[in-house]
């Protein structure tokens, strides 16, 4: 399968180095203090600085306001803004206009209704992310390592490119992508060995087991 795989919660050298060597084609920086996978601006930036060119870098932003956009966008070379909050509408196209970078938008899926969502917001971003949404009360709106039913979205496509994330392993990706039809996949609590430690053997499980199927 040449499935493209992005790896969520890069926090590290080793574990930059370890999704680029297995064939990363992203790499999600998160900057949400209350994440496990939280990185500063000037770790981000030292270690977007050593990304080869080609392997797109990721800044995971949660309900970000200007202010937040114009420091980490100032200080960090990054490829794309995943907006992994209740941004609405409106506000997806207002950072898309005002930093002039690919957006894209992860949307909560847990019932036929969250589904619907993605049609309006695949019209103003540039990709959507289709993960798992956050239990009610949950600390992370994202990064729970949980799946949801992927028949909710069985061979769909929306107006936009989008990625499957959610719970996915090792063991399960192939199954996911086979089911869903997924031309790109994200992981994160899946590849790691505890929370916030990526694991680079599981890194390169999750992707060799892809690029074997
Ligand atoms: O990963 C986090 O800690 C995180 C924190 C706050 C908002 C979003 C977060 N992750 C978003 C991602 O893109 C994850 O890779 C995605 O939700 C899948 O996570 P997992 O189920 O752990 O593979």
């Amino acid at each position: 399968m040449d499935t493209r795989v992005k790896i969520c919660g890069i926090n590290s050298q080793q574990s930059s180095e370890a999704a680029v060597a297995a064939g990363a084609q992203y790499l999600g920086f998160v900057f949400f203090p209350k994440s496990p996978r939280n990185v500063s601006l000037e770790l981000a930036r030292d270690l977007a600085l050593d990304v080869p060119v080609g392997v797109a870098k990721v800044a995971l932003v949660v309900n970000s306001t200007d202010e937040a956009l114009d420091q980490l966008t100032d200080t960090v070379p990054i490829d794309i803004l995943q907006l992994h909050g209740s941004e609405d509408l409106e506000r997806v196209k207002a950072i898309r206009a005002r930093y002039g970078l690919p957006v894209m938008k992860a949307v909560g899926v847990s019932s036929p209704q969250d589904v619907k969502a993605l049609d309006a917001y695949g019209l103003v971003s540039d990709q959507v992310l289709v993960d798992a949404k956050a239990p009610k009360g949950a600390a992370l709106p994202g990064g729970n390592g949980l799946a949801f039913d992927w028949r909710l979205i069985s061979k769909r496509g929306w107006n936009a490119p989008w990625m499957l994330a959610g719970g996915l392993t090792p063991e399960n990706v192939v199954q996911a992508i086979q089911l869903t039809g997924a031309k790109q996949v994200d992981v994160s609590s899946g590849v790691e060995s505890a929370p916030g430690v990526k694991d680079p053997k599981k890194i390169k499980a999750f992707i060799d087991a892809i690029r074997a199927a």
